[in-house]
């Protein structure tokens, strides 16, 4: 049976991050990929241009859809833009029966504001305790817990920060050090590091949307929380190295690296 995967996030229009990320990811990874749109983007290289958002209803909607119908062996969220779409796909996710993969997406890679201000309470309160593996970057953690990481050995200070919200597991990801990409998977009681060569490439648009459903995937084939976060920094240190040029700016990482034999 090929295992199914949601992902409730918002759309890339230039396919390098959001929904585009995460079933791009999903198919390299051998799931089978299902979508709820939060928010539209019109996003390139250069930037995000424009962001609208989708009525609470018709997410509602699209998840009812593909979950009372077919099913789900995991849930991955990215983009949720408000307050009110975060209190909803919390409650959405809180009442599924499978593993949900946060990404509590905050701001793109170039400033852009990804979620409402007004949405961090949601998050803290009703988001994050339904998340099995929470995935914050550095920036993310700051946001939501107040805790700024500017080595390595403050990201355990940070994990114990976001873990208070209810999360079963936290993945602190460290790719905005400087240095090798360390990131750290704790439970509370273990703790597993997570290092990669850090690749000189800046076409790195997608890392947080890839890894966090490279993740879901692992954990709707069946892995435990490590053994999925450790198979996604492989998958996701390859896509990065892979990245490639697209437009003026940041272009994306290589979703089908595994597969490229004729570039
Ligand atoms: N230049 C890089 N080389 C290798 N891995 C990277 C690089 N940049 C980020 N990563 C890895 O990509 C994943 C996503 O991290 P990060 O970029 O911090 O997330 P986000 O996209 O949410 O800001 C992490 O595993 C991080 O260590
Ligand atoms: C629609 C949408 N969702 C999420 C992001 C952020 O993606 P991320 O993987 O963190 O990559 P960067 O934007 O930081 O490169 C996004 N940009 N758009």
């Amino acid at each position: 049976m090929i295992p199914n995967v949601l992902t409730v996030a918002g759309s890339d229009s230039g396919g390098g991050a959001g929904i585009q990320a995460d079933l791009k990811t999903m198919l390299a990874l051998g799931v089978h990929g299902m979508s709820v749109v939060t928010a539209v983007t019109a996003q390139n290289s250069l930037g995000v241009q424009g962001a609208w958002e989708l009525p609470v209803e018709a997410v509602r909607a699209q998840y009812r859809s593909v979950v009372d119908d077919i099913g789900v062996q995991a849930v991955k969220t990215g983009m949720l833009a408000s307050a009110e779409l975060v209190e909803a796909v919390a409650e959405l996710i809180a009442g599924t029966n499978a593993p949900a993969v946060v990404d509590p997406v905050g701001v793109s890679k170039h400033g852009d504001a990804l979620l409402a201000a007004s949405a961090l309470d949601a998050v803290r309160t009703k988001l994050l305790p339904a998340a099995t593996v929470a995935t914050p970057n550095l920036d993310e953690v700051a946001q939501i817990a107040g805790v700024r990481v500017e080595s390595e050995r403050e990201m355990r200070a940070a994990a114990a920060a976001v873990l208070e919200y209810g999360p079963r597991w936290v993945l602190i990801k460290g790719g905005h050090l400087p240095g090798d990409a360390v990131d750290l998977l704790t439970d509370g009681s273990e703790e597993h590091w997570l290092r990669a060569p850090r690749h000189d490439n800046r076409h790195t648009h997608g890392t947080g949307c890839t890894l966090a459903s490279a993740i879901a995937s692992g954990l709707a084939k069946g892995r435990s929380v490590p053994e999925a976060v450790v198979e996604a920094k492989e998958y996701v240190t390859g896509a990065v190295a892979a990245g490639f040029a697209l437009g003026g700016g940041i272009g994306p990482v290589d979703h089908g690296w595994r597969f490229r034999t004729d570039v």
